[in-house]
């Protein structure tokens, strides 16, 4: 299981925002992860999506990383941030702005 931790701890660590999801941001294969990809649209942010239903190792190992057991996962600047609900909330609040911008991830226009 080490392969898949180092996997994940590389995209974690690697990219600024990386959405763990079902399917890709230009085709969504599940609405909790499609929710996010169009916030995250709307907002302009830079993101690496990865998909988990790729790999069941992926899919499985995701949750153990995290100690979270759903998909979507947004990850920024290494940090797990939360899935759909959570960023739901953040953006509705007009905090997910504020946070990509305070963390120095690049937002366009948007904020
Ligand atoms: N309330 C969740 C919704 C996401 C969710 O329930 N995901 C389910 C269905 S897509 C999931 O990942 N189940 C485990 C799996 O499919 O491996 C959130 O806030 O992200
Ligand atoms: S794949 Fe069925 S709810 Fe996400």
């Amino acid at each position: 299981m080490s392969g898949i931790n180092d996997y994940i701890d590389n995209e974690v660590k690697g990219n600024d925002v990386v959405l763990f999801m079902k399917g890709t941001p230009g085709f969504p294969q599940c609405g909790f992860s499609g929710q996010v990809v169009q916030i995250l649209d709307y907002i302009g942010a830079d993101y690496k999506g990865v998909n988990v239903l790729d790999s069941a190792e992926l899919r499985q190992g995701i949750k153990e990383y995290s100690n979270w057991p759903t998909i979507p996962q947004l990850y920024v600047k290494g940090e797990f941030v939360g899935g759909c609900d959570i960023i739901r909330e953040m953006f509705q609040a007009g905090e997910l702005q504020t946070f990509l911008v305070e963390k120095g991830v690049s937002v366009k226009g948007a904020a």
